[in-house]
């Protein structure tokens, strides 16, 4: 069955994002630059809304509809929205506007699981995944596999707070990942953990897709969406620019970055040229 005939399990319908930002009177200043044009940090979303505060419009009118069965990677530019609309999706930031319908449970990587510092990181795993719903039975019947799967070793009987932050992210992604969820939100944690860890959660996501779930990604490594989506959504200052196949979407995203880059290189070029001019002109003598 292609993807888009597989029943929907995500549904999100027209939404926004704002978010409420506390600062400065230097905010409204720095929405136009001397030059006056519009300042990053204008393009950005923010917008002064008085007495100190400011809006943030992280995601504009978002529209799509996700499938069982599909992993699809979100790219885009630093602060385009991406993170945003993940965790608007995992149920952890409400929109501002529009909706979004999840099938089924969402869980976001790492973040679901309730993980305390002080506990071991089998007890962690015992509450994390009760946390979950699993009964207490299940997760006795569970807890060798996730514990293998973990690959922390003696160590998991060890206090969390004595775990370096790859043994820690190895953790959040086996318990978050014990129990197979309709929608998984992955935000960048693969890039936590060493080789052979990656290629085990990789190998766990591959199967959970088969498990017909479906699975978000944000990652700015474009070899890692490649490898793990079929299907990709460039976001770019909070809305979606591209939504189709992930080497279509792709492919258009670095031409455009490419491009974004030569101008760069253009515009350096023509200052520095300007600037060799200025040095290179006569001064007017002051003799006279
Ligand atoms: N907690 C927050 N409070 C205020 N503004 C926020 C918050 N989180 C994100 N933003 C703003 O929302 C916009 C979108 O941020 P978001 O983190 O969703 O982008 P992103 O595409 O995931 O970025 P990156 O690639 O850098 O991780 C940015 O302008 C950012 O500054």
């Amino acid at each position: 069955m292609a993807a888009a005939e597989a029943p929907p399990t995500v549904v999100v319908d027209h939404v926004d994002v704002h978010y409420r930002v506390f600062g400065t009177g230097e905010h409204r200043a720095a929405q136009t630059t001397d030059s006056g044009r519009r300042s990053a940090i204008a393009r950005a979303g923010h917008r002064a809304i008085g007495g100190g505060q400011g809006m943030v419009h992280a995601v504009r009118d978002v529209t799509f509809v996700a499938h069982e069965g599909e992993s699809i990677g979100l790219i885009g530019r630093n602060g385009s929205g991406k993170s945003t609309l993940l965790r608007a999706i995992a149920g952890l930031l409400p929109p501002t506007s529009g909706r979004i319908w999840v099938q089924g449970r969402s869980t976001l990587l790492g973040v679901n699981a309730v993980l305390m510092p002080a506990l071991s990181g089998v007890r962690n795993i015992q509450i994390g995944c009760q946390a979950l719903g699993l009964s207490r039975r299940e997760v006795t019947e569970r807890l060798d596999s996730i514990i293998e799967f973990s690959g922390l070793g003696d160590a998991v009987n060890l206090p969390m707070k004595s775990y370096s932050s790859g043994m820690a992210a190895r953790l959040r992604f086996a318990i978050s990942t014990a129990v197979v969820p309709d929608v998984l939100v992955v935000d960048e944690a693969l890039a936590t953990g060493d080789a052979d860890f990656k290629e085990r959660a990789q190998e766990r996501i591959a199967q959970i897709r088969q498990e017909a779930g479906t699975v978000f990604m944000v990652s700015h490594s474009n070899a890692t969406i490649r490898r793990q989506c079929d299907r990709a959504l460039w976001m770019d200052a909070g809305r979606i620019r591209m939504d189709g196949p992930a080497e279509e979407v792709l492919a258009a995203y670095e031409e455009d970055s490419l491009e974004a880059r030569r101008a760069r290189w253009r515009r350096a070029k023509a200052r520095a040229e300007a600037k060799a001019q200025t040095a290179a002109t006569p001064k007017p003598s002051s003799e006279g």
